[in-house]
């Protein structure tokens, strides 16, 4: 046997940091989970077990703390890359960094009507996703996402005119709860350079912003005729918003709720236009995926 794919490194690396502005006396916190993951020739540490080959996990989390606390860690997609590069840059037997930023969401509250200057709430399980690939020789390969929007729109969605044959019982449908769980990823076009990252950083927090914009935008406003439609459209909104993405990709679990029949309780109507009380499902669930790509 021989080893076909190696990579190793640390999960679930959890960072917090506080920016302080001194001027305005404003804290600015960031939280996130990183992985790391480095290839390169790293055989012989599986085949020979010589370990000299080895940057230990335990460094890889040392190190992740040291580049948080003298860089930027937001936007996410600049820190990734930093840490990436970092590691090709210090183990020259290392060639490539696989390093995933999982930030999640501390939103400052507001207080009095004002914006406070050390207070934070999670408002949500939303996530803000990298993972950029950091590859010697190559460049650098960023993928952002969000994960976990949950969303839900109590009509102004369809389903109806699809297959129907003697294995069929969904009725067609003109009005219906949607709800979804936004999983979403748009492909940057590859980064030359870290360099090349720091001169799109910009770019980063207004594509994540135009793309939260664009799926809360379609989800409210169309009258969605399948959720593969709907989400096709946010797709290319995306592509159109920014041209150094190659590809879009949404992955929406359908999460059901089903009308509930009352009548055998004196007649209670509770179904169709008279549905108001639903029993919603958590399983078994819909899930349509796509990609689209610019070509
Ligand atoms: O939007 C939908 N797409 C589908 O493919 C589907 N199948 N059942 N319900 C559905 N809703």
């Amino acid at each position: 046997p021989r080893l076909a794919a190696a990579r190793y490194g640390k999960d679930n690396i959890r960072v917090y940091k506080v920016e302080r502005d001194e001027a305005t006396k404003t804290h600015t916190v960031y939280e996130m989970t990183v992985c790391v993951l480095l290839e390169g020739e790293i055989d012989v540490s599986y085949t020979k077990a010589d370990n000299s080959v080895v940057v230990a996990t335990d460094t890889m989390k040392n190190t992740t703390y040291i580049m948080a606390k003298q860089n930027p860690v937001h936007p996410p997609e600049l820190f990734a890359s930093i840490l990436g590069t970092h590691f090709i840059q210090t183990y020259k037997h290392i060639h490539t960094a696989h390093i995933s930023v999982m930030q999640h969401r501390w939103t400052r509250m507001t207080i009095d009507g004002k914006p406070h200057p050390h207070s934070f709430f999670r408002d949500g399980n939303e996530k803000r996703l990298v993972q950029a690939d950091v590859i010697e020789g190559k460049g650098i390969e960023v993928k952002s996402g969000i994960s976990d929007l949950l969303v839900l729109k109590s009509t102004g969605s369809q389903f109806h005119s699809f297959v129907r044959n003697d294995f069929t019982t969904l009725p067609e449908v003109y009005d219906r709860i949607l709800s979804t769980s936004v999983d979403a990823n748009w492909n940057w076009s590859t980064f030359s350079s870290l360099e090349a990252v720091k001169k799109s950083v910009a770019k980063f927090d207004e594509t994540w912003s135009k793309v939260r914009e664009i799926t809360f935008r379609l989800f409210a406003l169309e009258e969605s005729p399948s959720v593969q439609n709907t989400m096709y459209k946010m797709c290319e909104q995306i592509l159109a918003a920014q041209p150094l993405l190659q590809t879009v990709d949404y992955s929406l679990p359908n999460k059901h709720y089903f009308e509930i029949d009352l009548s055998w309780h004196h007649g209670l109507k509770n179904t169709g236009k008279d549905a108001e009380v639903y029993a919603p499902q958590s399983d078994p669930n819909g899930l349509i995926k796509c990609t689209v790509a610019r070509d």
